[in-house]
């Protein structure tokens, strides 16, 4: 499957749409009978030839929440689609249910083959409703759940565990994807400038009101269906910007450093600026094959101290990891 679905924190959040479950099956009455019980509780989408299957998996806009597969759909290698299933991020969010003749090892195997669930034929409506009602209601608390383990409490962005999952997924795709023009993954670390002596100045709650609107801000602002805006730690966030070219990182720090001006937090303790600010580390990187993660991290942290030093709401250069590589050769 060609096309990489990563879900953003946001899509994690329950959906307030009605799940979407995709049919695949060749017989049109069982397609029609499974449209007709369902329609109350999901959009379901028909499929009735392997190819129109394959597009709507490739494709993160069309994503189901659930596919409901006949075992003949796959004819000979249904183990193989399976494992596919369960390996390929892109299917990660959507559970599967095989249907198929009344047979206890064929359940068994399904079952055994990671699938969610087994239905078998010929088809009890209120049975196939009960079951897909349960699946829907337990897919939802799960998506709560990760929200909530994803989710900086305070911030309400991305936290930290799901910054690194994040980054480290999108890591290994763009090393996947070598030659591809739009590979490069974009890092920025920004950090509030003097924000001790907002808290010390304001109080705590309005320093935690403050990182609030920031992250709104820098939230708004990175908004590319990829960009992932996290709470690093403390008053540092972390942008990550995947399939950008290097020089799209300045444009956007630039724009973060005006999304935060913009918010015009007076900043009376700041011995640097009359309004709270901000300064950013940016790096950039072409991953190449058994490169590690780390430093594209380590590097873009260089780059926010040295912002810092140079005297903090500015941003660094981009430090391209390619350039870092040559001269640690030479
Ligand atoms: N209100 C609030 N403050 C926090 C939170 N997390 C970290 N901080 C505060 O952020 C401040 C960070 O201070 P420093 O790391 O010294 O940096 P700074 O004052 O921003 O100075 P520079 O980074 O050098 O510009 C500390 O006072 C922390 O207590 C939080 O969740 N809420």
């Amino acid at each position: 499957m060609a096309l990489y679905r990563f879900p953003d924190v946001a899509l994690l959040m329950p959906a307030l749409s009605l799940p979407r479950i995709l049919i695949a099956d060749e017989n049109l009455a069982v397609q029609a009978q499974l449209a007709e019980t369902l329609a109350s509780d999901a959009e379901v989408i028909s499929v009735v030839r392997r190819g129109q299957l394959a597009a709507w998996l490739d494709h993160p806009a069309l994503a189901a929440d659930v596919l409901l597969l006949e075992r003949d759909f796959i004819r000979q290698d249904l183990d193989g689609f399976c494992r596919r299933w369960q390996q390929n991020p892109a299917s990660r969010g959507c559970d599967l249910v095989l249907m198929g003749e009344a047979d206890d090892d064929a359940e068994i195997q399904a079952l055994a083959m990671g699938a969610q669930d087994y239905l078998r034929k010929p088809l009890n409506p209120l049975l196939l409703q009960a079951r897909i009602k349960r699946l829907l209601a337990v897919r939802q608390q799960l998506q709560q759940l990760r929200a909530q383990t994803t989710t900086d409490g305070l911030t309400q962005v991305a936290n930290r565990r799901y910054l690194d999952e994040f980054l480290a997924a999108e890591w290994r795709r763009a090393q996947r994807q070598q030659g591809d023009s739009l590979r490069g993954i974009g890092l920025i670390m920004a950090d509030l400038d003097h924000f001790k002596l907002y808290n010390d100045h304001y109080g705590h709650p309005a320093g935690d009101e403050c990182l609030r609107r920031v992250a709104a801000a820098l939230k708004h602002t990175a908004r590319r269906p990829r960009d992932l805006v996290a709470r690093y730690g403390g008053e540092e966030f972390a942008v990550v910007l995947p399939s950008i070219a290097v020089a799209g990182v300045e444009v956007v720090a630039q724009r973060l450093q005006q999304a935060v001006a913009a918010l015009e937090i007076a900043h009376p303790a700041s011995p640097t600026h009359s309004r709270l600010t901000l300064s950013m580390g940016l790096a950039w990187c072409e991953p190449a094959p058994g490169e590690a993660l780390g430093l594209l991290l380590e590097a873009a942290d260089e780059a926010l101290y040295s912002a810092k030093a140079a005297g903090r709401n500015r941003y660094s250069a981009t430090v391209d990891l390619a350039v870092v590589r040559s001269l640690l050769s030479d």
